[in-house]
């Protein structure tokens, strides 16, 4: 019971710290509209403020005729220790405590009017009560203004949709208990307070009940349908009131008599006497307290995770506002370093490792390149029409020798030739990788989030940098491609020896032992040089 009890204030507290920074509920992320309230609805001179007054176990709500709550009253009640003095404290003035109850009235119409004027407009900017009594049970009560049914002189048209909107703005969120307010000398079905009730919690399972001016009503008629639930089924039990009569407040009878007189009169009364345990203010402040105990105990989770949540977003923002920026250019020339270095410090991670992107190089050389390679026309290139034409134009009108050398080189050159294209697109390939990289991390680097100028001139001067690296590099792979078809070792023509075939069809050839000329070499033959070319190229590379 006791964390219970402390558990209530902290949502009290934490209902302050909402009205502090400007949170009614409403727009985005609200930590008010998290946390469970009861809101007094009713329709005028229902008794709601009667209800409230007694609740709290004091008079300090302004009265008067016509429309008198015209911003909601949040009003939170503290239990302290028996014995000490009761005090109110308003939030629009920190640290002035009210002993005098008159006072309090004056001073929440006096900031009704600071928000609203004179002219009876209505605003839904709350005022903050807070009551410290050992009178009072924990818990936060909302009065709301009275629904009315027609706009009284002076007053303009739509203050009946008005004050139905901004009611309706408070009982419609799910954490509001509403606290419904009906007089039993009118008919139930005629209740304002429950019409709007039934429109916003259907199920009744946020909804209490509450029937005032039961003393009030006609001899032979009485609410026990009501209050027993047979009228209109509620998931929580219906209270029965008696407040004070206009008269009683005429003669200044005080609360605790008031209080006294309403118990004796349950305890008497022929028709509610079964119910007199469960009927009355003082009841009632308890079935409430319970209620918001128990709502507040499963809420706990949910309004932790919505603090944590916004304190996340909150140091999200402040990395992103960061450091006060230094005004003499040394210091900031150092600002833009390290920024230039978290940037690169990203940049790396992404080659790296750590971040993804770097891996998608190691791709353009294990898959693509390899890929591109196979797709040279290697076999057009080493077919055996063109080994023959190449072997056969190779050596012009002289003869070689022992092997046709010079036909040889010409393949091979022409072969490696083809690795220009590959070579280059993965040099493009690679750039482009790099450039993406680039991009991502600077969208990536914290520090620069704030400085978009900046992240603009580092994103030219890396493209830049990488261009320059692309023409260096594409002339580089270039220059590879041309060593390699520049010099071909030794070595190279031993692993690709041949023996030269005769060809048992062909006419027998004259020099038997001389040097052999192309028609000594048959098709099987050339078809073999292509071959063993095409395997020595890609076993080279
Ligand atoms: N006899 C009797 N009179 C009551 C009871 N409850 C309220 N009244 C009287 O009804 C009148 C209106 O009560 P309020 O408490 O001011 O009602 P309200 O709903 O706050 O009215 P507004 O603030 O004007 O909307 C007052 O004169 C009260 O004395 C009750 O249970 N019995």
């Amino acid at each position: 019971m006791a964390t219970m009890t402390s558990l209530i204030g902290l949502i009290n507290k934490i209902q302050r710290a909402c009205t502090v920074l400007g949170d009614h509920g409403g727009e985005g992320l609200s930590l008010w509209e998290a946390l469970p309230s009861v809101a007094v609805v009713g329709g005028q001179s229902s008794g709601k403020s009667s209800v409230l007054e007694s609740v709290v176990g004091r008079d300090f709500l302004p009265r008067g005729s016509g429309i008198v709550t015209r911003r909601p009253l949040v009003l939170q009640l503290h239990k302290t220790e028996e014995g000490t003095h009761e005090y109110a404290e308003f939030l629009h003035i920190p640290r002035r405590r009210f002993t005098d109850f008159a006072a309090v009235r004056k001073e929440i119409a006096d900031e009704t009017d600071r928000i609203t004027g004179k002219t009876k407009q209505i605003s839904n900017i709350p005022i903050h009560l807070s009551i410290y009594s050992p009178n009072v049970v924990n818990l936060t009560l909302i009065d709301l203004p009275g629904l009315t049914k027609v706009a009284v002189e002076g007053q303009q048209e739509s203050i009946v949709q008005d004050i139905e909107n901004m009611v309706r703005s408070y009982v419609e969120k799910p954490n509001c208990i509403i606290l419904a307010i009906s007089p039993a000398n009118q008919d139930i079905a005629t209740s304002d307070a429950i019409k709007i009730a039934r429109e916003v919690d259907p199920s009744g399972e946020r909804t209490f009940g509450v029937v005032t001016k039961l003393d009030l009503m006609d001899k032979g008629t009485n609410a026990v349908d009501v209050l027993e639930g047979r009228q209109y089924r509620l998931q929580h039990p219906w209270v029965g009131i008696v407040n004070r009569s206009q008269a009683d407040i005429n003669r200044n009878v005080d609360m605790i008599a008031a209080r006294r007189k309403e118990r004796e009169y349950f305890e008497t009364s022929p028709e509610y006497g079964h119910l007199a345990h469960k009927m009355g203010s003082e009841y009632l402040a308890k079935l409430l307290s319970q209620h918001l105990e128990q709502v507040i105990r499963q809420k706990i989770p949910s309004i932790i995770a919505l603090i944590n949540k916004t304190i996340d977003e909150l140091n999200a923002e402040l990395d992103r506002i960061g450091r006060p920026i230094a005004v003499d250019s040394g210091a900031q020339l150092y600002t833009i370093l390290e920024m230039c270095r978290a940037f690169d410090k990203v940049f790396r991670e992404h080659l790296d490792g750590g971040r993804p992107g770097g891996d998608r190089i190691y791709g353009v050389f294990d898959h693509q390149l390899p890929a591109a390679l196979k797709k040279l026309p290697f076999d057009r290139h080493l077919s055996l029409k063109n080994v023959q034409r190449v072997v056969t134009e190779a050596d012009g009108y002289q003869p070689h020798l022992i092997a046709p050398e010079q036909g040889y080189r010409r393949l091979i050159e022409g072969s490696i030739g083809y690795f220009k294209g590959p070579a280059e697109a993965s040099v493009d390939a690679v750039h482009f990788v790099l450039k993406e990289l680039v991009r991502k991390s600077i969208s990536e680097t914290e520090e620069l989030k704030r400085f978009p100028t900046l992240s603009n001139d580092i994103a030219t001067a890396a493209n830049e940098a990488l261009e320059k690296f692309r023409e260096e590099s594409r002339k580089t792979v270039l220059r590879l491609v041309d060593m390699e078809s520049s010099y071909l070792t030794v070595e190279f023509f031993r692993k690709i020896h041949f023996e030269p075939e005769k060809n048992p069809n062909g006419p027998p050839n004259p020099n038997r032992n001389g040097p052999p000329n192309m028609d000594s070499y048959t098709d099987n033959h050339l078809r073999k040089i292509g071959t063993k070319f095409s395997m020595s190229l890609f076993r080279n590379n």
